[in-house]
């Protein structure tokens, strides 16, 4: 029964999910709650630290800022005391209830459909389940806080993690959250000091409040980023990754930096092993965390880095912003637009040297971020002339790595060569039998491979790389050498040929636009190409018509014959037979095929029947 001062809420459905799934299917690195419980803490202590600076009559002003781990082996319990924020009833309630991350749904569905997956922390780093991995490891949960305002009155909330909660009233007075963990019958562990002093110095050791067990200080609480390089050792970048962005694999390298001109800041930038899960999602938050003087004032500030960026991770310090920038005032700050330029070519620049003297480790960067680099090249157009040397492809002279550079390409373009030529399809394996690639394989150019729609369009886009054009292999006009541009000049063919042309064109009239007939193929019957140029017929279905609209009036092809190839020929001696517009119909199939698609399969279907008979 709840009395007045009690009141019993239900955990909102996700957030039950979310714990069900935590307590039944989460087994393995439980250890994750303490550095859950102490990025909150020290997070609430940042929070106080910065209300300090403009509110003078912070609620019991004079508590050191620290983080108090207590450890009763009698009770079981384990306790993590912070003298930060604190939190209203109503925030309580908000955030410890009924809001739940923004990647939870994505998270529950991920462990649903692969339990194996829960035993892989990186998955629960990237989502964080945070506070409620409380409950992998507690029958019972109690938070006790008092908020920074002298007003609020503090708040106690119980909980077994079952479904539902209990607000209680508090008889705490000291500003700050307590929160204390009843252990279940097998976490023995957690009440161990030295187990639980190393867990703190693994994965919280900078943490930029000191933790306490007992008398002793067991992290070190130094702005690691302020000693110079030559201090810190390898071995103190990877921990303060883990503790500065909640990582828990190790970076892929990182970067150091300090400028003091034209304004003073400090940086340490790290590159993950893996880029995020969820490229996509454009509203992935930037990794990137703001301190003006030693004082914490933003997660995820995006503003430091261009957008394509994003995927950096860690701590940037000035002593040039004022102490009370806000969120508001971040975007028009000309210190941080300056700061953002500095560190843009500075990672840049490091980027550079990579790619030039240590080849393999940037093509393991590429693999990562390759994207994003792509997405920069696209996006910011100052920033052209530095990412454009880091583009890496595939091409049809690479077998293995996408090693070939546009300079590299350049190098090895045939005599009169005006162009940069680049195939997109769906895999590199279907490119390389693309009947797209023929005529160049034929003539000794070097074809670029691209697999993702958004290749297309950057490419696309590109002003001319040393005064050669950009130009895709599926495009009606190639701009082919002189030489070679009588190679595929339309030929002179027999009567029977142009009728068959006609009569294609008769056929398929709701399908294609043009019919040509080229030499530029050598073993395929058919290809479509793009009379237009420009896009590739799958960027611009995507662009233009959507998926949906898509089904309903497909953008028509064009199609090229090859007159030399036997089925061709056949036709055009079967035009008059009863079969001809189905064996037409079945030209066109050819040529989805080949591309590695298939177009109305239904149809398909019934015209190859019949001749299986
Ligand atoms: N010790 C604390 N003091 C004050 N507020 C807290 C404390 N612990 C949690 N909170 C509040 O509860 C919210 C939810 O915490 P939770 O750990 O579930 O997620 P988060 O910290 O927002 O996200 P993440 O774990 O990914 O950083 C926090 O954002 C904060 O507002």
């Amino acid at each position: 029964m709840s009395t007045a001062a009690e009141q019993q809420f239900e955990f909102k459905t996700e957030i039950k999910e979310l714990l069900h799934l935590i307590v039944h299917t989460l087994y393995t690195h439980k250890e994750i709650f303490l550095r859950e419980l102490l990025s909150n803490a020290s997070d609430a202590l940042s929070k106080v630290q910065f209300e300090a600076l403009t509110n003078d009559n912070l609620y019991d002003k004079d508590q050191p800022l620290e983080i108090k781990v207590t450890l009763d082996e009698e009770n079981k319990t384990l306790t993590v005391e912070d003298t930060g924020i604190g939190m209203s009833r109503d925030e309580l309630i908000k955030h410890i209830g009924t809001i739940a991350h923004s990647g939870t749904k994505r998270f529950i569905k991920e462990l649903k459909e692969n339990q194996e997956k829960a035993a892989n922390p990186e998955l629960i780093g990237q989502f964080g389940v945070g506070f409620y991995s409380v409950f992998m490891v507690a029958d019972k949960v109690t938070i006790d806080t008092k908020s920074f305002d002298a007003e609020t009155p503090a708040i106690k909330w119980e909980s077994d993690g079952l479904g539902s909660y209990t607000i209680l009233e508090s008889e705490r007075r000291k500003r700050g959250t307590a929160i204390t963990l009843h252990l279940k019958e097998e976490e023995n562990e957690f009440v161990q000091k030295f187990r639980v002093e190393s867990l703190i110095k693994q994965y919280s050791n900078f943490l930029p409040f000191p933790v306490l067990i007992g008398e002793d200080t067991i992290n070190t609480p130094e702005a690691l980023w302020r000693k110079s390089k030559s201090e810190i050792k390898e071995e103190e970048y990877k921990e303060f990754y883990k503790t500065a962005t909640n990582a828990w694999d190790e970076p892929m390298f990182w970067e150091h930096f300090t400028a003091d001109a034209p304004v003073q800041f400090t940086s340490v930038l790290y590159v993950p092993k893996s880029a995020p899960y969820e490229y996509y999602n454009q509203d992935l938050e930037h990794g990137l965390k703001l301190y003006v003087k030693r004082v914490f004032i933003q997660d995820d500030c995006k503003e430091l880095v261009p957008k394509f960026m994003r995927f950096l991770k860690g701590v940037v310090e000035s002593e040039d912003l004022p102490l009370n920038v806000s969120r508001e005032t971040i975007q028009s700050n000309a210190v941080i637009q300056k700061i953002n330029k500095i560190i843009t070519k500075k990672f840049l620049d490091a980027l550079t040297k990579m790619a030039e003297k240590e080849e393999e480790k940037y093509l393991e960067f590429w693999k990562q971020f390759g994207r994003y680099i792509k997405e920069g090249v696209h996006g910011e157009f100052n920033l052209r002339e530095k990412l454009l040397p880091l583009l890496r492809f595939h091409s049809t002279k690479q077998t293995e790595n996408p090693v070939v550079t546009l300079k590299s390409y350049a190098e090895h373009k045939v005599t009169d060569q005006k162009a940069i030529y680049y195939a997109v399809g769906e895999s590199l394996d279907q490119l390389r039998r693309s009947p797209h690639l023929e005529f160049f394989t034929r003539n000794d150019i070097e074809v670029l491979l691209v697999t993702e729609p958004m290749d297309d369009l950057i490419l696309n886009s590109l002003e001319p790389f040393e005064e050669l054009k950009f130009i895709n292999v599926e495009s009606g006009d190639l701009e082919l050498p002189e030489e070679l541009k009588k190679e595929i000049e339309e030929p002179e063919v027999p009567e029977t040929m142009t009728q068959l042309k006609d009569k294609v064109r008769e056929v398929l009239q709701d399908k294609i636009t043009n019919v040509r007939f080229s030499k530029a193929l050598t073993d395929s019957p058919c290809r479509f190409y793009n009379e237009q140029g420009g896009m590739s017929h799958n960027v611009r279905r995507m662009m233009f018509a959507g998926p949906s609209a898509m089904a309903a009036a497909p953008l028509k092809r064009d199609l090229e014959l090859n007159p030399e190839h036997q089925f061709v020929k056949a036709l055009s001696g079967r035009l008059e037979t009863e079969s001809i517009n189905d064996q037409i119909k079945l030209l066109y199939h050819m040529a989805s095929l080949l591309e590695g698609s298939v177009d109305d399969a239904q149809e398909l279907a019934s015209l190859v029947l019949p001749l299986l008979r």
